[in-house]
């Protein structure tokens, strides 16, 4: 059979190639032969403030209209960063087994969280970061922080902050865990709905496509990822904080059971609503949702957020 080798559409970050690499060693031990083609988006061109160029959904968009115009045939996305309403004419075809999805502290001399001093300044861009650091009362000053991983490592290791704050599986993937200091727990910190897995999507038209990407498809993590993305579009309809999620698959009385933990915070820290449940693999859709809207029930609606909807973006 000869078949032009897949198109395979990636930002052109260090750490969008690590993953586009990754996929790309997946598909071609399963025989098939795969090109990386860089897509530049608006967000990797800018070094404003994500809120104010339109959010994450700006690294996405790029590689979206490289699909839908035929110049790639699939893109991989940090999942974290897909919106959460489907995109017309596209499929999420794959999401591998995700990487542990905790954030973690990068400190300077291998402090961890509790030996901050008051006034330390931990950078972050993140307003779900911010909002449940915040709540912790630690008296330490959030920092604004964009850029790359690079980037940001930098700020601890110059002295302008005393630490920041990442998610781990984008410092795994670049080989860079010997910065990481402490694995925040996510009974102090939940990290964004999807957080730490990756999504490969491709036409919905490409039949022959979208069967071969299923093999890389990880059903734990799509179940998880699937009632962490449900409960956030249900809270995006209903409020405008910042929300935290994060659902594993657990072995409970019943076999594999889900088990799934939200937060909604104010950015200052001042209100937090957090609330978790457990439901059947099969129903990670429900269990999302139900949890979403008990949220709400509990005021999660009315939780303010200084930022605005768009402050919800990592
Ligand atoms: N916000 C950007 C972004 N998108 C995905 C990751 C890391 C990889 C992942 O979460 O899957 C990061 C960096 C970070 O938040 O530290």
């Amino acid at each position: 059979m000869t078949t032009a080798p897949l198109q395979l559409g990636t930002r052109g970050s260090t750490l969008a190639l690590a993953q586009a690499g990754y996929v790309q060693e997946r598909l071609r031990s399963l025989g098939h032969e795969v090109e990386l083609v860089r897509i530049q988006t608006t967000g990797d061109v800018s070094t404003a403030p994500l809120e104010s160029i339109g959010g994450t959904g700006v690294f996405v968009t790029a590689l979206r209209e490289a699909l839908l115009d035929g110049r790639v045939d699939l893109a991989v996305h940090s999942l974290k960063d897909l919106p959460t309403a489907p995109a017309d004419g596209l499929v999420v075809a794959a999401i591998p087994e995700r990487e542990d999805p905790r954030d973690v502290l990068c400190a300077r001399d291998g402090l961890k969280l509790s030996d901050l001093p008051a006034g330390a300044r931990v950078g972050t861009g993140s307003p779900r970061r911010e909002a449940q650091l915040r709540a912790l009362g630690l008296g330490i000053e959030i920092v604004g922080l964009r850029g790359n991983v690079d980037t940001r490592l930098g700020k601890v290791a110059d002295g302008t902050l005393d630490a920041v704050v990442l998610a781990r599986a984008g410092l795994a993937r670049l080989g860079r865990l010997d910065s990481v200091t402490e694995a925040l727990d996510p009974m102090q910190v939940l990290p964004a709905p999807g957080q730490g897995a990756l999504a490969v999507e491709c036409r919905t038209a490409d039949t022959a496509l979208v069967e071969a990407l299923s093999a890389l498809d990880d059903a734990a993590t799509r179940a998880a990822v699937t009632a962490e993305r449900t409960l956030l579009a249900v809270l995006e309809a209903g409020c405008t904080a910042p929300v935290g999620a994060y659902a594993e698959a657990a072995e409970g009385e019943e076999g594999l059971e889900l088990y799934i933990r939200a937060v909604v915070a104010s950015r200052d820290g001042s209100v937090s609503i957090r609330k978790s449940a457990t439901g059947s693999l099969g129903g990670a859709e429900q269990i999302g949702r139900d949890l979403a809207l008990e949220l709400l029930a509990d005021g999660a609606g009315a939780v303010v957020d200084a930022g605005g909807p768009a402050s919800k973006e990592e």
